[in-house]
């Protein structure tokens, strides 16, 4: 399904004034492909990530899939939200934010108890899942023991175990070298196509973007710039402007 932000704002409280983070944002993600959020420190991209995944309400706007009812809006209530991100709504954060004391494999089963999975059925899924990041043989191993490349793998594992609508994916590659952060975005990329998961990724690093379908940048809370795909060769922003 497609994710639609429909003109989202989203004022935060500064003291005795307001700090408007994200301003007026319309976008729209196409179901299975990858559009990159970039921008400069405080420009709102990770504002408008929490928008998109229920995290936080807008001042105003809202947030739609595909032509249904809009899923988050000023007066989503936090019980709603919440049943909506577990159902609909993958998160991978900078940092991988696994539970130590769990493997890899039961890090995504934990998801599925809680969505109310069969467990004999999530087992067999979680490892499925696990596999299709290069982690299978690794299912049984705790964080401790995985490289940080593997870990970020875990957590996309889990963030689309859920087969959710949608993926929203903050900085994955800050804490990776160049190659391995190439990899992770290739991985994100091409597994949001096969799920059709429309995918939101805020990054720094363009240089590790080539496999995104589109690139957005935010300035001051305000989208200023679209381009399309680039061809794979080719060097980031040469696309004409939208
Ligand atoms: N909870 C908050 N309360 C008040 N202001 C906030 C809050 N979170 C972010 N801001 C402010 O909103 C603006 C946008 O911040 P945001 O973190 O969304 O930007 P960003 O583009 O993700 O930055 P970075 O790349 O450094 O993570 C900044 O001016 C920031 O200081």
């Amino acid at each position: 399904m497609d994710l639609h932000l429909e003109h989202v704002t989203l004022v935060y409280p500064d003291g005795e004034s307001t700090l408007t983070a994200v301003d007026d944002v319309s976008l729209t993600v196409p179901s299975g492909t990858t559009t990159a959020l970039l921008g400069p420190s405080g420009s709102g991209k990770s504002s408008l990530l929490a928008v998109a995944g229920g995290l936080t309400p807008p001042t105003s706007g809202s947030v739609t899939l595909g032509d249904g009812e809009p899923l988050f809006t000023t007066t989503t209530t936090r019980d709603v939200a919440t049943r909506a991100r577990l159902d609909r709504i993958g998160f991978v954060f900078q940092q991988p934010q696994l539970i130590a004391s769990l493997t890899a494999l039961e890090q995504l089963e934990l998801l599925s108890h809680l969505r109310g999975k069969r467990p004999s059925a999530a087992r067999e899924h979680a490892l499925s899942v696990l596999d299709a990041v290069g982690l299978g043989p690794w299912a049984h191993k705790r964080p401790g023991t995985l490289s940080g490349g593997q870990r970020q793998r875990v957590a996309i594992a889990r963030a689309l175990a859920g087969s959710p609508d949608v993926l929203l994916v903050d900085e994955p590659t800050s804490a990776l070298d160049h190659e391995r952060g190439t990899e992770i975005i290739e991985l994100i990329t091409s597994l949001a196509r096969e799920l059709g998961a429309a995918t939101l990724l805020v990054s720094h690093d363009e240089s590790t973007l080539d496999a995104v379908d589109r690139r957005e940048q935010l300035v001051d809370g305000r989208l200023v710039e679209t381009s399309p795909r680039t061809s794979p060769g080719t060097s980031p922003g040469t696309g004409e402007a939208a």
